[in-house]
């Protein structure tokens, strides 16, 4: 079987970053909205990106042409449609409700919306999803906060919190409140940290928001000690190798710390982030790392493995045996 068809799970996916130049184009038509570009081509031009907030403001800007539940159904449809196509069986999905709010949309059309793409998703296209609602950390403590309360009546629909948006001066320690509020709700925890921020950022978001995951945690590798915690508590890391050369994070793929990040036991997860804006979904990027990076057929099974024992199948041990059973039974053929 080709590579693409590895069964994997998509632990670090932002439902906004699937919106691909045609759809923006065509909810931009149904809705009313102009776009400060000419065509597909003048978008997909403007994807050249320096660094992590060059992209969150046009990412932002993009968002303006999802307005009604339809809009939010159709893009994760197509989202999931894309995924199963490569590989990808399980999937747990961020969604930034204030991204949304700001414009006026309100959190229930959003969450509906997903909902229901997400709740025709195993019979539709054979994949289970969760959904994890981030909080913007370049908003203050108390939008998260008002977020979480009018997040409440859909919370049967969401399984955890999560931290996004521009990290550098935005550390976990401000959003420590809501982040035991949500645990107190019985939600699960992941954060982006260690992006584009240093070591001490992925050290908050263990100590004082107490995540399971954390999203990216590229920058670890400068901090010893903390990666002898991470190895040691078996924390998951989802990697987005494309999105980390696309932002600059690192300057080539050839560079990615990957390899490196396995061989000191780390538990790694490869994942796309934003895959309309940086250049593939999840089987490409496993594509992609096995050309950059050499990474022999056993590490790719290794990372398919990791990202159901990473995932929030733990309310599903039946399905999540399943999914590794598929894993290792993969033939590799090219
Ligand atoms: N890679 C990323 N980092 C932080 N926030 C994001 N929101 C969408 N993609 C993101
Ligand atoms: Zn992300």
């Amino acid at each position: 079987m080709p590579l693409a068809s590895l069964p994997k799970a998509e632990l670090h996916l932002h439902i906004e970053g699937t919106l691909e130049p045609e759809l923006a184009f065509e909810l931009a038509a149904r809705n009313g909205v102009d776009l400060p570009y000419a065509d597909t081509e003048e978008l997909r031009k403007a994807y050249l990106f320096e660094d992590l907030q060059s992209f969150l403001d046009l990412y932002y800007g993009l968002m303006a042409v999802l307005r009604t539940e339809d809009d939010f159904e159709q893009l994760a449809d197509a989202y999931l449609a894309r995924a199963a196509a490569q590989g990808v069986r399980h999937a747990e999905i961020f969604f930034d409700p204030q991204a949304h709010t700001a414009r006026g949309v309100p959190i229930g059309t959003v969450v509906q919306g997903l909902d229901a793409a997400l709740s025709k998703s195993v019979e539709r296209h054979g994949v289970s999803t969760r959904l994890i609602m981030c909080f913007l950390r370049d908003q203050s403590a108390e939008s998260a906060m008002q977020t979480l309360e009018s997040a409440k009546p859909y919370l049967d629909r969401i399984v955890g919190v999560g931290l996004d948006s521009a990290e550098v001066g935005n550390p976990a320690s401000k959003f420590r409140e809501v982040y035991e509020a949500a645990g107190a709700l019985g939600l699960r925890k992941v954060a982006h940290a260690g992006e584009e921020g240093d070591p001490s950022y992925i050290w908050e978001a263990l100590d004082l928001l107490g995540v399971e995951r954390v999203d990216h945690g590229l920058r670890c590798m400068e901090d010893p000690a903390l990666v002898e915690r991470l190895v040691r508590d078996r924390v998951p890391l989802t990697l987005c190798p494309l999105s980390n050369v696309r932002l600059r994070a690192v300057d080539v793929l050839e560079e990615h710390p990957l390899p490196r990040m396995m061989d000191a036991g780390l538990l790694c997860t490869v994942n796309s982030d934003d895959p309309a804006y940086f250049g593939g979904y999840a089987g490409d990027n496993f594509h992609a790392v096995r050309e950059a990076l050499a990474i022999e057929p056993e590490r790719l099974r290794q990372l398919a493995r990791n990202s159901f024992l990473a995932s929030f199948l733990d309310d599903d041990e039946e399905l999540r045996s399943r999914y590794l059973a598929e894993v290792d039974a993969f033939a590799f053929d090219d």
